[in-house]
């Protein structure tokens, strides 16, 4: 089955989402729908509106105009931190990691973070087992149970990348709001990553944005593209492949690079 079918309510709705800077609408009148069980992928050339339409969904950046639902209730005026307790995780084009920390430490303090505990401040940190409790499931489900004790420095770009998905993880998310994943990555690096999304989509909705084209077309049940902030198609893999518009807009530039 396709996404087409996919008749269960959207647990993350955008509807026309605008976002405007100055006189230039980064993000034009954008409506897309996140499901448990998908990754809906969002590609698009530099400066499309990818990362800005990510931002207002995460809370990061507020719209112009439309309206972000999660459940079906209006969140478009709830700031990110709000937006993460109630199950929205993102990670980020840069690496966010503590170089110094551990790899469980990491996703410790991610976990930690996402917790409205204020007096946890006075704790000794090592001492809050429930986050490492929290931190080792994400390791677990991120594939990185065997890498706990390492100093997060000392891995792999691909491993780095991974770990920030434990630490999105960790927060305890409904929806991933991923940008740019794969970005960097070798071969073997991408494969694990884009089985890890697999296994992810079981349980949470996912928002994928990412140059990589063939991974894109391997991972996604839904593939939206966006061009000058605008959405010119939105449909499975094999329709967006062989879409006109798509290919002349989108795909025929990524191909001639
Ligand atoms: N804070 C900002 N202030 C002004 N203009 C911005 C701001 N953020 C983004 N823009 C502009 O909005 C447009 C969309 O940018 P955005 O980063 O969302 O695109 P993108 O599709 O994520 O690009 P890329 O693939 O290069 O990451 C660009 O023209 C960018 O210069």
């Amino acid at each position: 089955m396709t996404s087409m079918s996919n008749a269960s309510r959207p647990l993350l709705q955008a509807l026309q989402l605008t976002r405007q800077w100055g006189g230039l609408k980064a993000v034009n009148n954008v409506s897309l729908d996140l499901h448990v069980g998908e990754v809906h992928a969002v590609i698009g050339t530099n400066g499309a509106g990818k990362s800005t339409l990510i931002n207002m969904l995460s809370g990061e950046v507020p719209p112009s105009a439309g309206e972000v639902r999660l459940d079906g209730q209006d969140i478009s005026r709830w700031p990110q931190p709000k937006r993460a307790q109630a199950g929205i995780g993102r990670s980020y084009q840069r690496t966010t990691i503590y170089p110094s920390f551990t790899v469980l430490e990491n996703c410790r303090l991610a976990a930690q973070a996402s917790k409205q505990r204020p007096w946890a401040i006075w704790e000794r940190a090592a001492l809050c087992s429930h986050s490492v409790g929290i931190a080792q499931e994400a390791l677990e489900a991120a594939g990185l149970a065997n890498s706990a004790h390492l100093t997060a420095g000392s891995m792999s770009h691909g491993q780095k990348r991974q770990l920030e998905i434990a630490m999105c993880l960790a927060t305890r998310p409904r929806v991933l709001l991923l940008d740019e994943p794969l970005a960097g990555m070798g071969a073997e690096e991408t494969d694990r990553m884009l089985a890890l999304l697999h296994r992810l989509k079981a349980s949470h909705a996912i928002l994928l944005v990412e140059h990589d084209m063939d991974a894109v077309f391997r991972v996604a049940d839904r593939i939206t593209v966006m061009v000058n902030g605008q959405v010119i198609a939105s449909d499975a893999p094999e329709a967006i492949r062989t879409n006109p518009e798509v290919q002349v807009a989108y795909l025929g530039e990524a191909n001639a690079h």
